[in-house]
């Protein structure tokens, strides 16, 4: 059974529909991402999944649950990534992670889930000095410590520097390494091809694409890009008569650049080697996540 069902979501404000006719099922263990461009409808999503919101049609179901008519139930199944802003100023470490765990019937141990998130040393200093990174790995915590079996993460690294981000995921591996499924929104492709198992690409309130990370990428218009200069001069007939290939610039400078697939790299490589020309300066760029993002939403604008 998946742990979080959603069927036939539809959400409208004042008449508008921002979420219209979304579904999908987040099986056990993995981290599932919602992507989508700012307004496409993501965090009211995830909001009729936590019960914080009611859907005017369609269904939630979190580990079978309805997370409006069964809400205790849900809160002990689910942990919710707290906004920063709800928590007090004053408040240090260690108090905010007891009064928490207070809300559980069978909490995590705080002391532990502090060691693990790096905030032992941290415990006496008041949430208003804590660094950005450090505010994150509490609001995680805070979500840890209902020991929940599914957590929503919304914008977890939005404002923090590339190391902080980058500690961040290496925690959410952790995180779904001990076995919580995790619904994760964001804006970040690198993070979302990082960590997502599979993805809902949401734009104007549908899902346009639901796949795993390089099963979006495959669908994209995007090539690969081999550019090289080579040790003399090649024929872009030859070049063209590769199989896949898009496109052949050769620069002034002597660059060669092909747009193909990964097929035309296999075979510009033994093409070279067939006429004894070395590849100077060869790079490879493959389509990311980005690239089928643009392209993905492009399509429905
Ligand atoms: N309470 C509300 N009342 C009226 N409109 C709302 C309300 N909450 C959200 N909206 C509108 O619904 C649309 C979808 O908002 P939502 O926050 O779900 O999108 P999002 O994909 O999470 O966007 P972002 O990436 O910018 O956070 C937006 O146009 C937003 O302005």
């Amino acid at each position: 059974m998946p742990v979080i069902e959603v069927t036939g979501l539809c959400k409208s404000y004042g008449g508008r529909p921002v979420v219209d006719g979304v579904s999908f099922a987040v099986e056990e263990g993995e981290i599932f991402g919602v992507l989508g461009p700012n307004g496409a409808g993501k965090t009211t999503t995830v909001e009729c999944v936590e019960g914080l919101r009611a859907p005017d049609a369609g269904q939630v179901r979190v580990a079978g649950f309805d997370p409006l008519t069964e809400r205790q139930d849900v809160t002990r199944i689910l942990g919710v990534q707290l906004q920063q802003s709800a928590l007090q100023e004053n408040l240090t470490v260690r108090e905010a992670l007891q009064l928490y765990s207070a809300f559980y019937p069978a909490p995590a141990d705080w002391r532990q889930l502090a060691e693990r998130l790096g905030l032992t040393d941290r415990l006496d200093a008041r949430f208003g000095t804590l660094s950005g990174g450090q505010r994150q790995r509490l609001s995680i915590a805070l979500a840890l410590i209902g020991a929940p079996k599914v957590v929503v993460l919304d914008e977890l690294t939005t404002g923090l520097d590339p190391r902080a981000r980058r500690d961040t995921w290496k925690l959410i591996e952790d995180v779904r390494d001990s076995g919580v499924t995790i619904l994760l929104v964001t804006h970040f492709m690198e993070e979302a091809q990082r960590l997502c198992d599979r993805i809902a690409v949401l734009d104007a309130g549908k899902i346009v694409a639901l796949d795993t990370p390089a099963g979006l990428i495959r669908r994209t218009d995007a090539a690969t890009v081999i550019t090289f200069t080579p040790s003399r001069p090649i024929g872009d007939l030859d070049l063209a008569a590769l199989p896949a290939v898009v496109s052949v610039r050769q620069a002034a400078d002597g660059q060669v650049s092909v747009r193909g697939t990964d097929e035309t790299v296999g075979t510009l490589i033994a093409l070279l080697a067939r006429h004894q020309i070395t590849a100077h300066h060869l790079q490879v760029t493959n389509p990311t996540l980005d690239d089928a993002f643009l392209h993905l939403t492009e399509q429905e604008t």
